[in-house]
């Protein structure tokens, strides 16, 4: 049983809820859409509307809890919530449980979509009125159809002035072969249409097909770390009934724990002491760290015998770069930060390394460029870590004369006299999709193929939107191509890509030397066509955020021996307070602390000081 300290709206004050209520007449779908097309706000009033939440809670996107989320208006993170509502099914008036589960929209967290949906039967696939369809609509709209859920288009954003409800039910017609009539249209903004929202997902979307009489087996979602409580699991019941005080059992390692807490997320954590076939909640075992919580690992009652579930594919890391602790002493510090943040976000890959530039450091696989950008925001505002990351890469495999084959992630790896003769060099591609109004069709042309692009189709959804499919280098969509794209379109270009095979290509290591040291962290690899201008753009770029030194230091680019762009910074004494005319203590004192902040953030490279800026910057250069 249930005490619910702000019972929802359908249940009497004071009173409590037991979950047996529900057996499997409990709803889970998932809300999906390409980003900012109200996902997140479509949550709230849903979760207002069953009194999950207070109205005016003064905290919209209520589900987007991390800091990174809050400031950045996107979702990172898929979260659970169990709403209750009544609903007259069947001529009488019937509580159900419905697990909501509000997805990230942005391409790099589709694996999270991914494993959400596995734990759904239908999806509500949100459309902005005004922008229609969009890249991550068809990817997602993929994902869900694949997955064979229930789909119920919700045009939203009808409030707004351009809003085309028309145009975009043609759309989902023309594309996905939704039937019109079945779109909801709705305004989360102002609650228009949203009472039919809920009754279309009771009415359309099936109930889970599992018994509760069959044995256990629990689809492990996801996993973090609280500090008060251990490894916490989200977990799907897809067969049998989990009590508090049960003893289970993983299916990839064998382990056996004892569950000693069990709930909904309502939205937050609420103990219930049992979860039933069909539902998605909560269970605390003991697990010490979430390495031993695999995601889409199979959990079931100990001395059974069952099938485990299919799981997860596992997440394939599309980009990979160094982190390094900005002062070397902290390395310890930073071990422990990225341990606990990759509880948090399993889908991170980590490995120890070393540079003779940065000291020892990790390096770490990443979903895409804005995951790795998350990543390093939640270790420096989540754990205080200050961090310096290496040039973004992506895998590349070199071949060998000898046959060997050396996969690289690590620029600096790449043996630039190897024993063995280099017969070939192969870098992964991906398959884009890119949705624009049609006037920009052809400056996104020229941009694809500098970025060497082919173009694979290319066709109207209407009569005032392009759809391109390319296939493209990896290694050319990583590097601020999505901010380029959205530049030459004022924002209108949408993008989504799927990783797709290796292709024979071009490749050249380009080194960064200063002072005649090559900087091993600085190392990068690139199409031989573009290194001239990779090369040119990273000595500007260094000799911009280095700060002239008492010494003479001479950058350069070079590929094997053969030096192509070069730049001198001529010596100087930097005096930070020679503008500081006037007495004015205070101001003196600021300044003296900002340098001293400055210097912690600085990295010694031989004898030359690079401040952190500078391998930032350099993240840009494509
Ligand atoms: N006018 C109008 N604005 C809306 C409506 N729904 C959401 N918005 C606004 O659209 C923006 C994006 O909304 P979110 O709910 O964060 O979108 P999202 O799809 O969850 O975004 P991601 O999580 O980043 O994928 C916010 O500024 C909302 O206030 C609506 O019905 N009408």
């Amino acid at each position: 049983m249930l005490h619910l300290s702000h019972p929802p709206q359908n249940n009497k004050e004071g009173s409590t809820i037991d979950l047996n209520k529900y057996p499997s007449d409990n709803i889970n779908f998932s809300i999906i859409a390409h980003v900012d097309h109200g996902k997140s706000t479509l949550a709230d009033r849903l979760l207002e509307l069953t009194g999950t939440i207070r109205k005016g809670h003064g905290q919209p996107q209520y589900l987007d809890k991390l800091q990174v989320e809050r400031e950045r208006g996107i979702t990172v993170k898929a979260q659970t919530a169990t709403m209750f509502h009544c609903h007259k099914f069947l001529g009488s008036d019937t509580d159900f449980l419905l697990n909501l589960i509000d997805t990230p929209g942005h391409v790099d967290f589709s694996y999270e979509v991914s494993r959400s949906l596995a734990a759904c039967q239908g999806a509500l696939l949100v459309v902005d009125a005004a922008q229609g369809v969009q890249a991550q609509t068809v990817a997602n709209f993929y994902l869900a159809f694949e997955s064979n859920l229930a789909i119920i288009p919700v045009i939203n954003k009808i409030d707004q002035p351009t809003a085309d409800p028309d145009r975009v039910k043609a759309q989902l017609k023309s594309m996905f072969d939704l039937d019109p009539s079945d779109a909801l249209l709705t305004s989360a903004k102002t609650g228009q249409g949203l009472e039919q929202v809920l009754p279309s997902v009771i009415e359309r979307i099936p109930p889970p097909p599992g018994k509760n009489t069959l044995p256990l087996r629990m689809l492990l979602l996801d996993s973090y770390y609280d500090e008060y409580k251990g490894v916490i699991c989200h977990v799907a019941i897809v067969d049998g009934v989990l009590h508090k005080g049960d003893k289970i059992c993983s299916a990839a390692t064998g382990q056996s724990y004892e569950v000693s807490d069990v709930g909904i997320m309502h939205p937050e954590l609420v103990a219930t002491g049992i979860l039933l076939t069909g539902q998605v909640g909560y269970i605390v075992s003991g697990m010490r760290s979430t390495k031993e919580a695999r995601v889409g690992d199979t959990l079931h009652h100990t001395r059974t015998v069952i099938q485990p579930l299919p799981g997860f594919k596992p997440a394939k890391h599309m980009v990979f770069s160094g982190l390094y602790p900005a002062d070397g002493s902290d390395f310890e510090a930073l071990n422990h930060a990225i341990e606990r943040l990759t509880c948090n976000d399993a889908s991170v890959s980590v490995t120890k390394e070393s540079s003779t530039a940065l000291g020892l450091g990790f390096r770490c696989g990443f979903l895409g460029l804005l995951h790795m950008d998350v990543f390093h925001q939640r270790l420096e505002q989540e754990h205080g870590a200050h961090v310096i990351s290496t040039v973004p890469t992506v895998p590349y495999i070199f071949e060998y004369s000898d046959g060997s084959k050396l996969q690289v992630q690590n620029p600096a790896a790449l043996p630039s006299n190897p024993k063995n003769r280099l017969i070939a060099c192969r870098e992964p591609t991906v398959i884009a999709t890119i949705i624009i109004p049609s006037e920009y069709v052809g400056s996104v042309i020229t941009l694809c193929a500098e970025r060497r692009g082919e173009q694979l189709e290319y066709s109207f959804i209407d009569s005032q939107r392009a759809f391109m499919k390319y296939r493209m280098p990896l290694r050319e969509i990583v590097v601020d191509f999505y901010n380029e794209l959205k530049s030459i379109t004022s924002g209108y270009a949408s993008f989504d890509y799927e990783d797709s095979e290796y292709q024979a290509s071009d490749l050249v290591k380009l080194d960064i030397l200063l002072n005649g040291q090559p900087v091993d962290a600085m190392a990068t690899i690139v199409h031989k066509s573009k290194a001239p201008r990779v090369g040119r753009e990273l000595v500007e770029k260094l000799k911009k955020f280095i700060d002239r030194q008492m010494f003479e230091i001479i950058i350069q680019a070079a590929i094997g021996s053969k030096v192509i762009a070069r730049e001198t910074l001529s010596a100087m004494r930097k005096n930070v307070l020679a503008k500081c005319y006037g007495g004015d203590v205070t101001r003196k004192r600021k300044l003296l602390e900002k340098q001293k902040e400055g210097k912690k953030r600085m990295k010694r490279v031989g004898s030359v000081d690079i401040p952190q800026e500078a391998f930032h910057e350099l993240l840009k250069v494509s």
